[in-house]
């Protein structure tokens, strides 16, 4: 479980990025993070894995404050910590497997990880993932070789190598189209179900998010301003998380989105009676 306890986060420039945000994910729970730019978004998530120091706080996992650790420590709960991000941060000119592998860098020895020695175990493991997100065929290609949803189930896989407790996800759909979005975002969501893994999401795409997600967290200037199911998402709490303009114009891109993908089925379905 992850419990986030009134946390603060002022930069030196003097912006409160976060107000004393709490709230607790439980184990299997998927929450979808949204708001505006500049909300605290990104903020909170690295806040969370200390990649930017909390000024007041506590953020604790399965019980361990994570505030409060440094050196080898903070290292270690780092690896208790999943990432998946929006530009698939792959090693190009590896294959699919080692970066799966690249997983358990921290967990190996050194010299194991140089040579790329991993422990049969950890291969295993990889290929087990490789198999859940259906890349069982492309386990010796390139990264490079490999499409947008490709890679993104790669960074999925890479993520639960780690044998994570939590996972933080930025974007992750963010360079894909409509529908490997909605992929993506389902896998996410299932493996998260089966492992029991709490997850936070930073989505932009409110309506993606409604669609996946067990709960959506609606950040506003530092504030947590709607907490609940996205059924609980109305026209008024979407207000007053984005203000009066801002979703409208997201939910007419979003319709855009259908349309084209719709115009897309019409004019494949034409093509192929002109076929038969
Ligand atoms: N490194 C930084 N130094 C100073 N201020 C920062 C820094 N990073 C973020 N901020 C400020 O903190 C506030 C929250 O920013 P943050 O990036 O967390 O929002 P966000 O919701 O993730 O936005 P976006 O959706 O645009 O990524 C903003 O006012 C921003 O200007």
């Amino acid at each position: 479980m992850l419990e986030v306890d009134s946390l603060e986060k002022r930069y030196k420039t003097g912006d409160m990025a976060l107000r004393g945000i709490s709230f607790t994910v439980a184990k299997g729970q998927v929450v979808g993070l949204i708001g505006p730019s500049g909300a605290g978004k990104s903020s909170l998530i690295r806040c969370i894995n200390r990649l930017v120091e909390p000024t007041g706080g506590a953020i604790r996992l399965n019980g361990l404050d994570l505030t409060k650790l440094s050196g080898g420590n903070l290292r270690q709960a780092r690896r208790r910590i999943g990432m998946i991000f929006q530009e698939y941060a792959l090693v190009e000119r590896l294959t699919v497997m080692e970066n799966v592998l690249s997983g358990r860098l921290g967990y190996v020895a050194f010299w194991r990880s140089f040579f790329r020695r991993f422990p049969q175990t950890d291969v295993d493991k990889a290929f087990q993932l490789l198999d859940r997100v259906g890349l069982q065929d492309h386990v010796d290609k390139r990264a490079d070789a490999l499409s947008g949803g490709q890679r993104q189930r790669v960074g999925i896989a890479r993520a639960l190598e780690q044998d994570p407790e939590l996972l933080l996800v930025d974007e992750p759909t963010a360079s894909l189209d409509p529908k490997t979005s909605r992929q993506i975002m389902r896998l996410i969501c299932e493996v998260c179900r089966e492992r029991d893994l709490p997850a936070i999401i930073n989505i932009h795409d409110v309506v993606l998010a409604q669609m996946f997600v067990d709960r959506i967290i609606g950040l506003r200037a530092g504030a947590v301003v709607f907490d609940g199911p996205p059924t609980d998402l109305t026209d008024t709490a979407l207000t007053e998380i984005y203000g009066e303009e801002d979703w409208h114009a997201m939910r007419k891109t979003r319709e855009e989105d259908a349309a084209d993908e719709s115009e897309t089925k019409a004019f494949e379905a034409e093509r192929l009676a002109e076929l038969v």
